[in-house]
């Protein structure tokens, strides 16, 4: 369960560039639930992302994973329950280091056994085995540095990297949006089946409001910094885009989405 409660967050408090991210922003996610996460430019998802990893600290509220209030716990310290996926290919991951070395940190991830008894043999074989199923054939080069990589498979190693912990909480921040169509479908199939297998409490930000629909159980819109739709259920399964633009509108009292970067496709 994953609980932001009364979430603020504002940047450059005091000076003129002070911003408000967030506004009071209220969300309960049940355990193992994929929640599809849209809004337009600016409306706090990555903010939002980043308070529940650690990397934003709030200015007030609470935010609590698995019953435990984590609010004020470092990126570092929380990073055993939280993994999370960027849009940026190379950001999840170090160019400089091989494919096995980069599963290695990633499974050493807020461990305190560390990287050394990651790389052993037994973890060498669960990796090969992991990355085999990806069917990119890159079980067999292991050795070489992620850099050589093309964008989908680094994103494809990424997700695998962020259920080698066992953390409990998936956070995908429009991790397809830099890829091609047809390895962007893969990345999501991949992503669909990983959570399903590891039962991960899922928030995926996409630009795509198809993608939101199509994945995932619940759907949740920001604006100004807080939820001002959250779809499940039977309201959710026979929802077209039209409906959810239409949604929007009514719920801003009239004002229509006229956001390029919300992409209706
Ligand atoms: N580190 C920061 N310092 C100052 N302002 C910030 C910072 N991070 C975000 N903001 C501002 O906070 C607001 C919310 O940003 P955020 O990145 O969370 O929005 P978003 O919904 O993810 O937008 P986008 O779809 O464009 O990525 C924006 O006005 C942004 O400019």
């Amino acid at each position: 369960m994953i609980e932001l409660s009364n979430l603020s967050v504002v940047f450059g408090r005091g000076t003129p560039l002070e911003k408000q991210a967030l506004s009071g922003l209220d969300l309960a996610i049940e355990a193992g639930s994929f929640v599809t996460v849209i809004g337009s430019n600016g409306a706090g998802k990555s903010t939002m992302l980043g308070v529940l990893a650690g990397d934003v600290i709030p200015t007030s509220g609470r935010v609590a994973i698995g019953g435990r209030d984590v609010t004020r716990i470092a990126t570092a310290q929380r990073a055993k329950y939280v993994a999370r996926v960027f849009q940026d290919p190379l950001t999840g991951s170090c160019g400089a280091l091989t494919i096995q070395e980069n599963l290695a940190l990633a499974a050493a991830r807020g461990s305190r056994r560390g990287f050394g008894l990651a790389i052993g043999s037994n973890r060498r074989d669960e990796f090969r085995s992991r990355v085999s199923e990806l069917k990119l054939g890159l079980e067999n080069r292991m050795d070489d540095r992620m850099d050589l990589l093309s964008g989908g498979q680094r994103q494809a190693l990424s997700l695998v990297m962020a259920t080698l912990a066992g953390s409990e909480v998936l956070l995908l921040d429009e991790h397809t949006a830099a890829l091609d169509p047809g390895m962007a479908e893969f990345v999501m199939e991949l992503t669909q089946s990983l959570v399903e297998k590891h039962k991960l409490t899922t928030m995926m930000v996409t630009h795509s409001m198809r993608q939101a629909l199509d994945y995932g159980t619940r759907t949740v819109m920001l604006h100004g910094g807080k939820v001002i739709l959250d779809v499940v259920g039977d309201n959710r399964k026979n929802l077209t885009i039209e409906d959810l633009i239409e949604m929007f509108r009514r719920a801003r009292g009239g004002q229509t989405l006229d956001d390029d970067a919300l992409l209706v496709s």
